[in-house]
């Protein structure tokens, strides 16, 4: 792709995205730029991925053909107020963030600014990310297809409309978080039968990884999947009763709500 990309705000989501992009190679390290807080920030980034690096936002802004804002929900305002003169008006300006609105940038940015909301995941980082897009009316088709094949270079991407955003962080941005406490616990559980840590956390992963395959690869449904390892009167049966009786489901559906409800409340701050 031939477009500049710049990310303003250089953390944890902007650096699995930046080196999901370089490693599909559908972006080279030149054609992106970052800026984040503290040069201390940049230097890592510079070391780790050669691309180009500013402590000013609107060096960034004004570099970039599609460009990501990847701070945090309560520095939005501050930036874009920061940034907005030097927003080109082809500027595609991505937003990642948790909370805020099409409506929001708009206001902040200017009428008929091109945006697309977002919510990318930490899996972009190894090509395995799941991105929701959602674009405003101002964005050709052809330049939410851009920004498409951008997400699609780490993984996959779907457009949903807006009133389903705020419902993508917890099954989707936030869920490796509580994937990758379950993988702890499965091998805790394997370290405490004797399995060695390292290889506790490889037979983990490996089983999550597989198990999320099936899901994607059979088209079955996940409870006949869980059925067929459950043999009758076997050992699964007796793990699937225990997390029933300490409401596993129900555990993962109430992380879900208030996941969802904090999401809408962060664009507030
Ligand atoms: N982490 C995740 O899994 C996901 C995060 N998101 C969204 O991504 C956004 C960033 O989250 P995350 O990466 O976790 O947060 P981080 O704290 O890891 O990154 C925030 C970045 O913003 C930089 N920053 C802070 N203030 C400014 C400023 N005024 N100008 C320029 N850069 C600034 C920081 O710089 P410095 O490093 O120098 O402090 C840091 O690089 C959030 O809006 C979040 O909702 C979305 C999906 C998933
Ligand atoms: O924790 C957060 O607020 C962000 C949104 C999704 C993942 N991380």
């Amino acid at each position: 792709m031939k477009k500049k990309i710049g990310f303003i705000g250089c953390g944890n989501m902007a650096q699995a995205m930046i080196a999901g992009m370089i490693r599909s190679e559908v972006i080279p390290p030149e054609q992106i730029m970052a800026s984040a807080f503290t040069e201390a920030t940049l230097i890592e980034v510079r070391k780790n991925y050669h691309i180009h690096i500013s402590q000013d936002n609107k060096a960034v802004a004004a570099f970039a053909d599609i460009l990501f804002l990847a701070i945090k929900p309560d520095q939005y305002k501050k930036v874009i107020n920061e940034i907005k003169d030097a927003v080109g008006d082809d500027t595609i300006v991505v937003t990642i963030a948790a909370g805020i609105t099409i409506d929001a940038m708009n206001e902040a940015l200017r009428e008929g600014a091109k945006v697309v909301r977002t919510m990318p995941n930490t899996p972009s980082l190894v090509g395995e990310g799941l991105s929701a897009l959602c674009p405003n009316e101002f964005v050709e088709k052809e330049e939410l297809q851009d920004v498409k094949v951008l997400f699609e270079s780490f993984g996959k991407a779907e457009v949903i409309q807006e009133d389903l955003m705020d419902a993508i962080p917890a099954i989707s941005g936030s869920s490796p978080a509580y994937v990758f406490m379950f993988i702890e616990a499965l091998a805790d559980g394997g370290v405490m039968q004797g399995i060695p840590r390292k290889q506790a956390y490889r037979l983990a992963a490996q089983a999550v990884l597989g198990a999320a395959k099936m899901v994607l690869e059979t088209g079955m449904h996940p409870g006949e999947l869980k059925d067929q390892v459950c043999s009758p009167g076997g050992a699964t049966i007796e793990a699937v009763t225990t997390l029933e009786q300490k409401q596993f489901r129900g555990a993962v559906l109430s992380a879900m709500e208030s996941c969802t409800k904090k999401a809408k409340d962060l664009a507030k701050s």
